[in-house]
């Protein structure tokens, strides 16, 4: 393990497999002590690669029986514009990778309600939160009055892209709104809903999960690539000073933050 110019922790480990591990045991441990100390866990997941690396936590037996599953609140920090049973939803691939296999009760699954349009989607999505805020199921934060998620897992597209914002996206900018509407994005659906910075930001633990050992040469060095712009540099973050900077790079989340890499991607940092 090492800490980074931002304060934060890369964990490496030589596979993907070790990787899911080693993330496994830190959520595991994070569950544990916010069912301790809030009687709850708000957990909000990206989509992408980052829910196959969860595996673990519903693989292993030690795991799935002893995670106090029904402390969970499921959010999403991004997405997709389509059916929940569409197979580019990020509902669906969490629902079948693991929610369904473990026993979260059902009204603890927040998705965004996909039928409205994007707008609606994001406004109500909002809306739902702040209800949570108020009855104390989310957290706030202190700082700006944004909802503080216990915990942020999040993986990054090879052009520096996190959640549903992507480089260059006015969305950069945000800095009211929780929940704003994505209708250009560069990659397909078009649509999308997404947290913003300030939401983002506010988390009380984050961690960026990326594996890279099974994709092509050039994305695996574009990962790298930006994660090494990531961690290098020494601020610019708390969501949106510097028009230039990448998605990536405009994380300076409140609470802890770690990096969970395999060898391929921080094989590829040093050089
Ligand atoms: O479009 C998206 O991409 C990102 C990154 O996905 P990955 O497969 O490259 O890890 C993902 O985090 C986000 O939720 C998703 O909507």
């Amino acid at each position: 393990k090492m800490p980074t110019a931002k304060g934060a922790v890369i964990n490496v480990r030589d596979t993907e497999e070790e990787v899911a591990k080693a993330v496994a045991e830190y959520v595991a441990k994070l569950s544990s002590k916010f069912a301790k100390e809030r009687c709850k866990f708000t957990v909000a997941v990206a989509g992408g690669t980052l829910i196959h690396t969860l595996r673990k936590l519903v693989e292993e037996e030690g795991y799935r029986n002893s995670v106090d599953w029904a402390k969970w609140e499921v959010f999403w920090v991004d997405e997709r514009l389509v059916p929940l049973t569409d197979k580019e939803s990020n509902y669906k691939l969490a629902y079948d990778g693991f929610l369904s296999k473990v026993p979260i009760p059902p009204s603890n699954i927040h998705p965004v309600n996909v039928t409205l349009p994007a707008d609606a989607a994001a406004e109500d999505y909002q809306t739902l939160i702040k209800t949570l805020v108020d009855n104390k199921t989310v957290d706030f934060s202190n700082a700006n009055g944004s909802p503080k998620f216990d915990l942020m897992l999040l993986g990054m597209g090879p052009d520096g892209h996190v959640a549903s914002l992507f480089p260059g996206h006015p969305l950069l900018q945000e800095k009211q709104r929780w929940v704003a509407a994505v209708k250009d994005s560069p990659f397909p659906p078009k649509e999308r809903v997404t947290f913003t910075f300030p939401v983002i930001n506010s988390a009380a633990n984050f961690a960026f999960v990326i594996t890279a050992s099974d994709l092509p040469e050039w994305v695996q060095d574009a990962l790298a690539e930006k994660v090494a712009k990531a961690v290098n540099s020494s601020g610019g973050g708390g969501g949106g000073q510097g028009q230039d900077l990448l998605p990536v790079e405009m994380v300076k989340p409140e609470g802890e933050m770690y990096w969970f890499l395999d060898k391929s991607t921080a094989s590829r940092l040093q050089g």
